[in-house]
């Protein structure tokens, strides 16, 4: 098969370069470079190329490295700082999947080979003649919900060669077969934006302005911020307020207020409704269509996921006749962030069906101890 990888210079994918060589495909090896914000020297990106070029050579393998530095700036990070001024939480990683690397890239590159394959953690399976997003063996590393907005079309012309193997044992093939990148440490952070300070990034872009912060029960201004963009429901670090924990459980956009209640039990940190708009099914929806009758609500039982952690909620997952979605937890789910997505699973946690955004819960709040306004919260806490 003509494959296309998506390498890195990390020691995934370089791994996915051996596997398929080994397995006798016909590979072409692509980087794709994407520049800093305007000014800003990129070191680390000539390391990984020269790694990548390193892996190259000791395959003889073809290497192109092609810039999606435009694409990535015009559509991602627009849609990051947008997200955030909105006093939503971005999820840039999805999003570069979504448009730059399945997206952009298929349009120019990938769509010239059989297959696109990257060293995701996650895997393709087949059920009933339809693919499906599925998860990794290894649950710790797992990142379907990274690719959870990605289209049908999309799936169907990828490849996760890592799907069936852990990362330690990623790690002992890449050091059986002297990849050079075999003790590279595993990189971390947002996509490509991983090497610079995310809360710089939305300072030089958004300012800073200062606000309140306000205990939510009893509405005391207890510190000050540096401008609702840099929080997020559910944030607990970076608030500077002693006697804590603190966590971030509203904001009021238009006043530039946020709202925070003091320790793990509080009720206002956790929901256990979830509204969701913009659904992704990447296969299709997961709903049982055939049952549903003009008044009923129709619902499946799921697992999801809110946040990129091995730990799985379930629950149900609800269509109300006038098609809006929900879902309704099992137990209380810890901060729920408006402009996250949830990602929907199989109740087996296998498949995974695609991802919908949160949305705040339609609901008013009088805050009488905060100069008697009316603030509609972008809280999802009940
Ligand atoms: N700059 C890039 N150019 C081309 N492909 C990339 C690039 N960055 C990441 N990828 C692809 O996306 C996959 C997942 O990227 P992620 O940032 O999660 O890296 P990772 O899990 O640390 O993997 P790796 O060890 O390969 O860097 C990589 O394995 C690789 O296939």
């Amino acid at each position: 098969m003509k494959i296309a990888v998506l390498i890195s210079g990390g020691v995934d994918s370089a791994v996915v370069v051996h596997k398929l060589y080994s397995e006798g495909h016909d590979l072409h090896l692509f980087y794709i470079r994407i520049g800093m914000d305007k000014g800003e020297g990129d070191c680390s990106a000539e390391e990984d190329i020269e790694m990548c070029s390193l892996i190259a050579k000791k395959y003889s393998l073809p290497f192109e490295i092609v810039s999606l530095h435009e694409e990535y700036w015009q559509y991602v990070m627009s849609y990051v700082l947008q997200t955030v001024k909105s006093g939503l939480t971005p999820h840039p990683d999805m999003m570069c999947n979504k448009i730059i690397k399945f997206g952009f890239f298929e349009e120019r590159w990938g769509k010239n080979f059989d297959k696109t394959a990257t060293g995701h953690y996650a895997s393709v399976r087949e059920v009933d003649g339809k693919l499906y997003l599925a998860t990794a063996k290894d649950p710790i590393k797992d990142q379907t919900d990274f690719l959870a907005q990605i289209s049908y079309d999309q799936l169907s012309h990828i490849m996760f060669p890592l799907g069936n193997m852990d990362k330690s044992e990623v790690r002992d093939l890449a050091r059986q077969v002297s990849l050079p990148n075999a003790l590279r440490k595993d990189s971390q952070g947002i996509c490509f934006l991983g090497k610079i300070d995310y809360s710089d990034f939305i300072a030089r872009h958004l300012g800073e302005k200062k606000g309140p912060v306000i205990e939510i029960e009893t509405g005391k201004k207890i510190g000050s911020h540096r401008g609702y963009w840099f929080y997020t429901i559910g944030q607990r670090k970076g608030l500077g307020l002693s006697g804590g924990p603190w966590f971030v459980v509203g904001k009021n956009i238009k006043d530039n207020v946020i709202f925070v209640s003091n320790g793990y039990d509080t009720r206002l940190q956790y929901g256990r409704i979830i509204s969701l708009a913009e659904p992704n099914w990447i296969s299709g929806s997961p709903f049982v269509v055939s049952n549903k009758s003009e008044e009923q609500e129709v619902s499946v039982v799921i697992s999801f996921k809110t946040r990129h952690s091995p730990e799985f909620y379930t629950g149900m997952l609800v269509m109300s006749n006038d098609g809006n979605i929900k879902i309704v937890s099992d137990v209380d789910v810890q901060g729920i962030a408006p402009g996250q997505f949830a990602v929907i699973y199989s109740k087996d946690k296998i498949l995974c069906y695609g991802s919908a955004m949160i949305i705040p819960n339609v609901k008013k709040r009088r805050h009488h101890h905060y100069k008697g306004k009316n603030n509609l919260e972008t809280s999802n806490n009940d």
